[in-house]
């Protein structure tokens, strides 16, 4: 393993999203210099919430600019249910952060599971690989994708994207989007990115917030426990940040650093 991840605690969601900003724009502004373009896959829960208040402020500064129209939208993980379906993450990042997007300030290109096949997860999840191989192919014709930045939420069981605990998906190691019909959080049926995804990535961020969070962050930085959370930790190392709120992380031993 590399270093170890960052672990980053603020008072509350209003001041992590600012630093939660700075950061997503640090990641664009490597990505427009690697290839002019930003790749980023998000998750659903929370994370959609807390990105739009760290996105929608007002830029600071000329260098502190969200450049939307550069940004290319991918789902870290979605349900099997139609685009304005409630449990939708797709629906979901509309109505909390597209929607908003001030007009004239460019849109992002999003890629949204397709519908059509809703019916069958596995081919949901081969027409999501296939989306990915054509996106990324460009860049590398190589055996897996590398998303420029995976934000991504942690589940009170330690789960992330829809890669449960003990779960078979996470000994998946040649698809890179998978499907699964029993997840324990309903819906029952989704597809994720697999773990030799997420841990490809330059980048992945974990938002963590509210006391809820506390047990599942201790055992996660503490003892591991092959929890799916624990896997990314030690597969991305220093390349691993999380943002999280002091409750989140109260009686956490594990070391923090300084936001700057
Ligand atoms: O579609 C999903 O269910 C999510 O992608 C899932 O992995 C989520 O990120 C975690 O369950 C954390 O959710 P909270 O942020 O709401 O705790």
């Amino acid at each position: 393993m590399g270093k170890q991840p960052n672990l980053f605690a603020f008072e509350d969601v209003s001041a992590l999203a600012p630093a939660l900003r700075s950061y997503v724009i640090s990641c664009q502004n490597a990505g427009l210099t690697r290839h002019g373009i930003f790749k980023i896959g998000v998750s659903g829960g929370s994370l959609p919430k807390t990105l739009a208040q760290a996105l929608l402020l007002p830029p600071s500064s000329n260098d502190d600019k969200v450049r939307w129209d550069k940004w290319e939208i991918f789902f870290a993980d979605e349900r099997a249910v139609p685009l304005d379906h409630e449990d939708s993450n797709y629906a979901l990042l509309k109505k909390e952060l597209l929607d908003r997007i001030p007009a004239g300030a460019g849109q992002p290109t999003v890629h949204p599971i397709d519908a059509q096949y809703l019916s069958d997860t596995q081919e949901l999840a081969d027409q999501y690989e296939q989306l990915l191989v054509r996106s990324f192919a460009s860049r590398d014709s190589v055996k897996l994708p590398i998303f420029d930045l995976l934000l991504l939420g942690s589940g009170p069981d330690g789960h992330t994207c829809s890669l449960f605990p003990g779960h078979a998906l996470l000994r998946e190691t040649s698809a890179w989007v998978a499907p699964i019909d029993d997840s324990p959080k309903p819906p029952p049926r989704r597809i994720t990115l697999t773990l030799p995804v997420v841990t490809h990535a330059v980048k992945v961020a974990f938002v963590a917030t509210g006391g809820g969070k506390k047990e599942i962050m201790k055992r996660i930085f503490e003892q591991g426990d092959g929890l799916p959370c624990a896997l990314v930790n030690e597969a991305t190392g220093e390349r691993c940040s999380w943002f999280v709120d002091t409750a989140a992380v109260e009686g956490v031993s594990f070391p923090r650093r300084g936001f700057l």
